[in-house]
């Protein structure tokens, strides 16, 4: 089946860090996880992706139109979500709502409220006065309110609570059920990519370590497996140990 995303050798240089042909794919109706420890290039990956940093070289396919030059086009089909972003800090979520819903043609009322009612969300607060999780489970019901056909999301989950995060990978994994859906998002916690997704993208100093569907992925790194491991190794295990192996390698130096 054609990718709904396909990310072809992404370069961007920052000073001190550079994104090096970030290359991956994503297939219809899957979750992907892109992992990393911190700087290691997930948020500038997904920016290169979006055009909100321009990338050197690159390019990125979507619904199979070249993203750069389709983006106005591209962008109705998708939903965006990066955390940290105050915009409009003092307006009320209705005020926002109404902007936001007048962008896209496909705009579902319907779908917004009950998503504003599962997400006990009060329309009449201020942007600035949600909470970090409330805030991202407001930008959430927007971005799931339009029938996006692709998802890509910057930590969704940090700001949540265990029963928040447990709900919203539910919804995750229903959404890529009952609707023509695909999701990227980036995380730190290795226990939402174990119960949620079925590929993973792991970055490592701004390079594509591997990329693969999850049974894949953990078979390709059964070699840091030790005579003491019974099991299979879990994720944590695999980024714990492959990131240790590369402070090892820095000692030695
Ligand atoms: N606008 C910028 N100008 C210069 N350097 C930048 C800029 N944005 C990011 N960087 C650098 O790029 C590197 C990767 O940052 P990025 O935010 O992509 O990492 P990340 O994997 O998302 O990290 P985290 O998990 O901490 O959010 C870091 O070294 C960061 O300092």
């Amino acid at each position: 089946m054609e990718a709904v995303l396909s990310v072809q050798s992404i370069n961007k240089h920052y000073p001190g860090f550079a994104l090096e042909n970030v290359s991956f794919s994503l297939a219809p109706n899957r979750i992907m996880g892109l992992i990393g420890k911190n700087g290691a290039g997930k948020s500038t990956t997904l920016k290169a992706i979006l055009n909100m940093v321009s990338p050197e070289s690159g390019n990125v396919t979507m619904f199979q139109k070249n993203f750069y030059q389709y983006e106005k086009e591209c962008k109705q089909r998708i939903g965006v979500v990066f955390g940290g972003i105050d915009f409009y800090p003092l307006k009320k979520l209705s005020t926002i709502t109404a902007v936001t819903q007048k962008f896209y043609t496909d705009w579902d009322e319907e779908q917004y409220q009950k998503y504003i009612k599962r997400f006990a969300l009060n329309e009449s607060k201020k942007f600035k006065e949600l909470s970090n999780g409330m805030k991202v489970k407001y930008l959430l019901a927007l971005a799931l309110s339009h029938h996006a056909e692709l998802l890509i999301l910057d930590e969704p989950t940090s700001g949540l609570d265990p029963v928040s995060r447990e709900e919203l990978l539910h919804i995750f994994r229903q959404i890529v059920k009952n609707e023509k859906c695909s999701i990227l998002f980036s995380t730190h916690i290795t226990s939402d990519l174990d119960r949620c997704t079925d590929d993973i993208t792991y970055i490592q100093n701004g390079r594509v370590l591997q990329s693969a569907d999850k049974d894949t992925f953990l078979r390709s790194f059964e070699h840091l497996k030790t005579p003491d491991d019974s099991g299979p190794l879990t994720l944590e295990e695999i980024m714990l140990r492959t990131e240790r192996s590369e402070w090892d390698d820095d000692i030695t130096v």
